[in-house]
């Protein structure tokens, strides 16, 4: 079970949404101050290299609705905030974080489709964080198996989703466009990723 330091800031202790042998998923509000979650927001959104994708699905070729950028942690090129970020979250999750992925929701019709993130390129028993910044988005957290249990959670900038490595098997989590008018959302995905093997 990954280790959570308590803050002051972060008092009310975390709500747990799934549990599971590895600490489940757990949504910890309140981990940045807002004036830092507005400041990092504002400084990605202009100078991350924001990348638009296309994805086979099924025949077609699709638009993947929203932008992304990834980062090894390691990169001497880290935007300051990720550098900045990836302190903040070693000191309250105990966990070697090595990459982080970014997601760019423009708006409502941006969204990410219901998944599990990708087990062979995760090292096992670590967890995943997803720390938001801008404006909240509902993520759908649902079993995978009957009788499918989801729970809908508001993830607030500053917040942290902690979900288990074990949680990708079990459950899949997706943020679901939003009918309602909605302001621009960035998530920030840590991840301990496997050592690359090296070529000879
Ligand atoms: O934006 C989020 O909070 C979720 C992103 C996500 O699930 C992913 O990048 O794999
Ligand atoms: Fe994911």
């Amino acid at each position: 079970m990954v280790a959570l330091q308590q803050t002051s800031l972060f008092a009310a202790g975390p709500l747990v949404l799934f549990e599971d042998a590895e600490g489940g998923v757990r949504y910890c509000p309140g981990v940045l101050p807002p004036v830092l979650a507005q400041q990092w927001f504002q400084s990605l959104r202009m100078d991350v290299d924001w990348q638009a994708q296309r994805r086979p699905m099924y025949d077609r070729v699709v638009d993947v609705p929203r932008l992304v950028a990834g980062y090894r942690l390691d990169d001497p090129n880290l935007p300051v905030p990720l550098a900045e970020a990836s302190a903040r979250l070693r000191a309250f999750v105990t966990a070697p974080f090595n990459s982080v992925g970014l997601n760019l929701y423009r708006d409502g019709h941006d969204s990410v489709a219901p998944h599990n993130d990708k087990l062979h390129s995760l090292v096992p028993g670590q967890p995943i964080a997803l720390l938001s910044l801008g404006a909240p988005r509902r993520m759908a957290i649902r079993a995978k198996h009957p009788p499918r249990p989801v729970r809908h959670i508001e993830l607030e900038a500053g917040s942290v989703l902690l979900m288990s490595h074990a949680s990708q098997l079990h459950y899949d989590h997706g943020i679901p466009k939003s009918r309602e008018p909605v302001g621009p959302r960035i998530s920030l995905a840590f991840r301990v990723r496997p050592p690359v093997p090296e070529r000879r």
